[in-house]
This record gives C-alpha cells, structure tokens and sequence, in this order.
C-alpha cells in the first residue's frame, strides 16, 4: 500500500465526490476525477472555490501546495496511476459493483479503493473484484470537506491492513475515522439520522409541527449540544453526579411509551407536497448557494471554537492544524535574510468584520500570531522540537493600528528581528494591504524560549538556536523600522 499519496483516482463527481476533490486537492494531493456530466469541471472548481475559503479561515497559518486537478475522460483513465481511490457514485449496488471492479482491473493491486457509500455492504460491493482485500467503505458527510466523520466499514474480504491503511489517510487528510465494527445497512451515523427523520415526517404528516418548527426544535437545543458530545455523554451529564444509572432509571419508563413510530410514513403525494412547500417557506427564497455559504460559516465558526477547546471535532482539527504546520516547508532556500522576511498572508474573512464595518482588534493579534508561527516554522521549529519540550512563547506585545482593512483585502506580513539572545528573540511585524502596500499595522513581540515540560523560560538548542543566531546577525545592520520601541502615551508624557 502506499506510503505516499501523491496521486489520487476519484471516481463520481456530485456533492461528494466533489467535496472530495476538494479536501484531497487542500491537502496537496492531486486529483484525477471522472464523471460523465459535462458540467463536472464547473461544479468541481465551485466546490473547491468554497472549501479553499473555508480552509484559510479555518488553518490561516498556512496550508500545503495545492494539488492539480485533472478531468479524466474514463473511469480507467482517473485511476490507472493513482495511488488511492475513492468511489462516490450514485447509491445504485449494481452500478457500484460493477464500476467497482472495472476500478480494480485498472489499478496496481496494493491500491486502497475507498467507496463513499452512504449504506450499501461492502462484502457486496467487492463481490466483483479480483482484489476484494483492499475495498473499504470510507462514508463521509456533506460537507467532505468540512465535516471530518469518515466511517471505516470492511466487507468480509477486506484485510485489517486495509482498514488501518484508510484509517490513517483519512486522519492525515483531517479526518476522524469511524470504525463500523459490524456490516451493518445504513452503517451507525446514517441509522440515527433516519429515525430522527422518519419522525420528523411523522410530524409534519400529522400536521403537529412544519419543517421550520422541527428544524427550530434542533438547532436551539439538542443539535447546539450533539455537536460537540453527542447523545450519551450528554445524557450522563444530565443525570448529574450519578450520571448515566440515574439518567437511565428516571428517563426509561418514558421509552416504553409510544412516543416515536419509527416506521416511515407513506410518502404520498400530499406529504410530498406539504413538506416541500413548508421547506420553500422556510428557505424565504434564500438560494441552496447562499444556504451553503450560511451552512459553512457557521460550520467553520462551530469548529473553530471547538478547536479552542480542544474537545471533538475540535481536537481533530487542532491535531490536524499542528500536523500541517510540522509538515510545511522550514525554509526557502532564497529567502534574503538581510531583508525583513515576509513569511505569511492572508485574506480577511467576513467574519472578522466588526460592526465599524472593519477587521476588528483580536483579529490583528491572531495574523500577528500566525506570523510569529511561520517565523518559527521557518527557524526549523518542527514537530520534533515541540515533542522535546522546546518552544518560544509570546510574552510581550505591542500593536499599532494604523489603516483600516475590510473583508476580502489581502494581508501580507514581514517581521524583522530587532534582537535576539539565547532565549529572547525581539520581533517587529508589520502588515500590509496587498492592494496597495499600504502598512495598516505594526506588532512588536518578544518571545521568549521556554521547556513546555516544566514551563520555564531556558535557551534554545539545536537548529532553531542557530538558526536565530544567523538570522539576527544577518539583521543587525537594518535600521530599526518607524514605531520600534514606541509606548503608549498622552501627548508630552
Ligand atoms: C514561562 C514564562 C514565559 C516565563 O516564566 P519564567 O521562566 O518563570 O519567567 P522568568 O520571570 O523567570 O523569566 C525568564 C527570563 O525571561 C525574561 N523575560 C520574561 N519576560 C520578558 C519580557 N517581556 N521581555 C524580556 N525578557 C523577558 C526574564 O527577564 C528572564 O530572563 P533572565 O535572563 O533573567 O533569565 C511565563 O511567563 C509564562 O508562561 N507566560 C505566559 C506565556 C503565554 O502564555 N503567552 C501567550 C502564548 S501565545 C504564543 O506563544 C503564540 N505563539 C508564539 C505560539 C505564536
């Protein structure tokens, strides 16, 4: 199996496939993708044009080169060199089965072929290949490439190693891979989702809630909490300090009553219509792109404060987040060091407006941070060093806010060091509008050398303690940039 990605061979190019194009395409893997409307090109550039939006707001410190995406003329053509496979057709088990061994009549033996299958068996899926061994079921959900569940589902014929292969790319790509211990229809996450769902449309059929009402009952509450623990842990912090046992003894006589009919109800013509109708009055004629765009942001700021807390979906992003920082390139080789280095940009995203109509404050702190983070990416602080303990953290820090910046402006930041010892480097950032050079603002920081493991402040070593040294001796002679070592005053104070 492949040890390296480079390559990879998708096949179907809807709403997933596309997200996959996407989140492989991100993550600097190219893609070859083959699907039979002519409109794939268009739709895949949309959705990579979406996801690459979402990405610099969720990893602004950075992201690997972007792959290359090749239109395929045939299912043959998009996997004969690939190095990985993902089959995301329509959810037809002859089509898949059938397409699925055409795939692996095309493509080395040691290739993993991933199938997105929503809830189709995989022991049936593989039932037309000669190497059924490496056939996994990785079921992702819309948006691939934002929501990080993948659920892992082997068919009889698949192989541990296969297993543990899909698990460990899909988690490279920042992914959280499910394993489905049983093959089982509809897998685990699409099992809940219909229950909930057949009775939602019981509710509608019998006319106690519309859409808008049932969708209101999610996501001012349950969903708010599902998103981050899901059913059982909340239910265990709801039966308060003897958790699940009380929770259980006092909400499971409720379960014998028939509250719930989990048999789906007849989708005639007048329930068809009802919900429909009820759904068009709910959208107010927001179009299914601006629901999307709604749907992302709201993804990206859900994630983006889990990942403050390091906690679920939270934590993978934050893993994945550290994961790519070790990954991307220290140094470029013709980076003149006699000249402030520009290390870092980024665009500003709309929610980093205030109500001024401008980047509000925390946000310059935040590109200043992801500065600093590429200032040490680039004096060799890699994955290594930071297991060891070794880091410098910011201990002091001055901004100056000297122009506005609106969203969509592009912002490009250098940093000159003003000084630097064995433990302190002394920092000057400034960062400018790429429209029109303009510097809308200054930090300037010392850092501070620290050994996380006891938390105190110590030398640095190794390459990056080298590395510091070179760059700052090659950075004495520059002349202190305007606002160095300015304080805070009143006027003649
Ligand atoms: C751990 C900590 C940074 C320092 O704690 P300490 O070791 O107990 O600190 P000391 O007082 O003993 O100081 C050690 C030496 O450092 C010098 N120092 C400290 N502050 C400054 C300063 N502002 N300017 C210059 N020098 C300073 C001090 O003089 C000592 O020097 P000696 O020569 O006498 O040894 C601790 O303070 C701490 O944990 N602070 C919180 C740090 C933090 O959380 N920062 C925000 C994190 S965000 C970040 O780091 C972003 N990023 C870099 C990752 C992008």
């Amino acid at each position: 199996m492949a040890t390296t990605v480079r390559k990879a061979g998708l096949v179907g190019g809807g709403v997933i496939g596309a997200g996959w194009a996407a989140r492989l395409l991100l993550n600097g893997i190219d893609v070859a993708i083959f699907d039979p409307d002519p409109e794939i090109g268009r739709k895949a550039e949309t959705v990579l044009a979406g996801a690459r939006r979402a990405w610099q707001r969720l990893i602004p410190a950075g992201l690997p080169a972007e792959g290359k995406l090749r239109l395929a003329s045939s299912v043959e053509d998009a996997v004969a060199d690939a190095d990985f496979v993902q089959e995301s057709l329509p959810e037809r088990e002859d089509l898949k089965i059938d397409i699925l061994a055409r795939i692996d009549r095309a493509t080395r033996p040691d290739v993993v072929i991933g199938s997105s299958t929503s809830g189709l068996l995989p022991t049936r899926l593989q039932s037309g290949m000669a190497h059924p061994e490496r056939l996994v079921v990785g079921h992702p959900f819309n948006p691939v490439y934002l929501l990080p569940l993948v659920e892992i589902c082997g068919g009889a014929a698949t192989s541990d190693a296969t297993k543990q292969w899909a698990a460990d790319f899909y988690t490279s790509l920042g992914m959280h891979p499910l394993h489905v211990r049983k093959e089982i229809d509809g897998f685990i996450a699409d099992r809940l989702l219909e229950a909930l769902w057949r009775e939602a449309l019981w509710l509608v059929n019998d006319g106690i809630a519309t859409t808008e009402e049932i969708d209101d009952a999610i996501r001012y509450g349950a969903g708010l909490r599902w998103s981050f623990m899901g059913t059982f842990l909340i239910y265990r912090v709801a039966g308060g300090e003897a958790g699940m046992r009380h929770f259980l003894a006092q909400f499971g006589p409720a379960l014998k009553l028939p509250w719930t009919k989990l048999e789906a109800p007849e989708l005639t013509d007048a329930l068809v219509d009802r919900v429909a109708e009820q759904s068009d009055d709910q959208a107010g004629g927001t179009s299914i792109r601006e629901l999307e765009r709604i749907r992302d942001d709201a993804l990206i700021a859900v994630l983006s404060g889990l990942r403050g807390e390091d906690y679920g979906a939270g934590k993978t992003l934050a893993d994945y987040a550290r994961a790519v920082m070790a990954k991307l390139p220290a140094a470029a080789n013709e980076v003149d060091e006699t000249k402030p280095l520009a290390l870092h940009e980024t665009p500003v995203a709309a929610d980093w407006i205030d109500y001024n109509g401008h980047m509000t404050e925390h946000r310059y702190l935040q590109v200043f941070g992801d500065t600093t983070d590429a200032l040490l990416r680039y004096l060799s602080v890699d994955a290594d060093y930071l297991a060891n303990g070794g880091s410098w953290y910011t201990v002091e820090t001055h901004i100056r806010h000297l122009g506005e910046t609106k969203a969509g402006d592009r912002l490009t930041a250098t940093t000159q060091i003003l000084g630097a010892d064995e433990k302190r480097i002394h920092v000057f950032h400034s960062l400018a509008r790429a429209s029109d050079g303009a510097c809308v603002a200054t930090a300037e920081q010392m850092l501070l050398h620290v050994d996380a493991r006891t938390g105190r402040g110590g030398p640095a070593s190794g390459a990056p303690a080298a590395k510091v040294a070179a760059l700052a001796k090659a950075q004495a002679g520059l002349a202190p940039p305007d606002g160095a070592g300015r304080r805070i005053a009143m006027p003649g104070k």
